[in-house]
């Protein structure tokens, strides 16, 4: 996730090249970010923040309680921290300490720039903290700020969204490979139906359900198909599916 952050605040310029040290245990992964993005990488988590302004923290939710002393340790006295970490509350992060902390919830379509992010300040964070924060995931598609004990939310929603969609098309695709069609051609129409349906509601400002009705012609072979969805409790899956995942990262906050 934090390739699609560099990638993308790099490439637009939001941050000056130079001015990017990412860190990370494989030599492998340094390797890719330094010959892929010209970013200074370092194997040194604590010396890499010593003089950083912006701390960003992408390690697995489950990783933190190790790395986070070390880099506590080295922290600028001004420095603002950026969590990407899903599940870990802002407090756990200061730890008692007045850290400003600005909580991001991303996604990993930022890669090609159409991202979408949920931004929400800790107790310390300040308005140009949060400002900066927007201005970085704005780089990278559509920010929106939100009060911290919404993030869970926006972690199910938006945050986990790609991999839901990701899965209708695997769906969708292995029926179309099931139906004879060549897998070139089903891959291209099933991209353009999702970013087509996506665009036409963005554009048209209309619900999803009444989009929805405009397709579905009475006896037609839509009404075959979203009746078969509806037999088989989709939407119900879909809506406990989103509640098991703001569960999951309200369970990451305790380790
Ligand atoms: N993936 C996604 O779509 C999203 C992820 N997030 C959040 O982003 C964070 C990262 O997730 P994701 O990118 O999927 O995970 P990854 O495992 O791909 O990225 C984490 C990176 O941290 C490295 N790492 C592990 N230990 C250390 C350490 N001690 N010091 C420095 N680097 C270390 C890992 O190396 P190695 O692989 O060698 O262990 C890995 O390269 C998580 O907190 C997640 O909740 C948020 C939104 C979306
Ligand atoms: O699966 C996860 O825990 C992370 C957070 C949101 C997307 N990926």
């Amino acid at each position: 996730m934090a390739e699609a952050i560099v990638a993308g605040i790099v490439g637009n310029e939001v941050v000056q090249v130079e001015d990017v040290c990412v860190t990370d245990i494989s030599e492998t992964r340094l390797e890719h970010f330094e010959s892929g993005y010209g970013v200074r990488t370092s194997a040194n988590n604590a010396g890499a923040v010593a003089d950083a302004d912006v701390v960003v923290l992408s390690v697995k939710p489950q990783i933190f309680p190790a790395v986070w002393p070390e880099i506590e340790a080295s922290l600028k006295p001004d420095a603002l921290v950026v969590s990407i970490m899903a599940g870990i509350p802002s407090a756990k992060i200061a730890s008692g300490k007045p850290v400003r902390v600005v909580r991001v919830m991303p996604n990993t379509p930022s890669l090609v720039g159409e991202g979408a992010a949920g931004i929400a300040a800790g107790e310390f964070a300040t308005e140009a903290d949060l400002e900066l924060a927007c201005k970085l995931l704005g780089a990278v598609g559509v920010a929106k700020i939100v009060k911290e004990e919404e993030i869970d939310a926006v972690t199910a929603l938006s945050g986990s969204g790609p991999a839901y969609v990701f899965y209708l098309l695997e769906s969708m695709l292995e029926a179309a490979d099931a139906m004879g069609l060549e897998k070139g051609i089903s891959r291209e129409l099933a991209l353009a139906t999702v970013i087509g349906a996506a665009k036409l509601m963005q554009e048209s400002g209309e619900e999803a359900a009444e989009l929805r009705r405009k397709v579905t012609s009475k006896g037609g072979t839509t009404a075959a198909g979203i009746n078969t969805l509806e037999e088989r409790g989709v939407k119900d899956s879909v809506i406990a599916a989103l509640l098991a995942a703001q569960a999951r990262s309200k369970e990451l906050a305790n380790g």
